[in-house]
C-alpha cells in the first residue's frame, strides 16, 4: 500500500458552541490541514495520485471555509466548528471526489495551533 501526504492551510473565525470558556467567544485560527491518502497501485508515471490533484481538490474544499465565519456555514451552523468536526467535514467532502477503486482518503488532521490538532479517519 502507498501512502501520500500533503499539507495545506486556511484561515477562519469561529466560536465553539455548547462550550464554557474563552473559546465560546469569536476568535480565529490559521488552521493547518494534513491530508493522507492511500493507494494500492501506481499509474504509468509511477504516481498513486498527482500531488497537484490532491492539493487542488483539497483547496477547493478549503475555499468553502477560508476567510469565513465558520458558524455561519453548513454544517457548522448546527454543529460546533471544533477541529474534530472540521476534520470530519474535510474527510467526507474529499472522499466524495477522490475515492475510487484505487485511491482512498485515509486521514485528515487539522492543526488549530502548533501544539493542538484533531484527526478523522474512516476507522
Ligand atoms: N478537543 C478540542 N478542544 C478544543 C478545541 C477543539 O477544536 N477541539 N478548540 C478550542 C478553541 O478553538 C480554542 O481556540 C483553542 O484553545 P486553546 O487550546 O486554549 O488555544 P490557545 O492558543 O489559547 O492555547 P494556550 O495553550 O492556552 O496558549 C479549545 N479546545
Ligand atoms: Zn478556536
Amino acid at each position: 500500500m502507498y501512502h501520500l501526504t500533503i499539507h495545506t492551510h486556511f484561515a477562519a473565525a469561529h466560536n465553539l458552541i455548547h462550550y464554557q470558556g474563552d473559546c465560546e467567544n469569536l476568535h480565529g485560527h490559521n488552521w493547518k490541514v494534513e491530508v493522507r491518502v492511500r493507494a494500492r497501485e501506481l499509474d504509468k508515471a509511477g504516481l498513486a495520485i498527482d500531488f497537484k490533484v490532491l492539493k487542488r481538490e483539497t483547496n477547493r474544499i478549503l475555499d468553502l471555509l477560508d476567510h469565513k465565519y465558520l458558524n455561519e456555514i453548513k454544517p457548522f451552523d448546527e454543529i460546533s466548528p471544533s477541529s474534530e468536526n472540521i476534520s470530519r467535514f474535510i474527510f467526507e467532502k474529499l472522499s466524495e471526489v477522490l475515492n475510487n477503486g484505487n485511491v482512498a482518503v485515509e486521514c485528515i488532521t487539522v492543526w488549530e495551533s502548533d501544539n493542538a490538532c484533531a484527526s478523522y479517519s474512516a476507522d
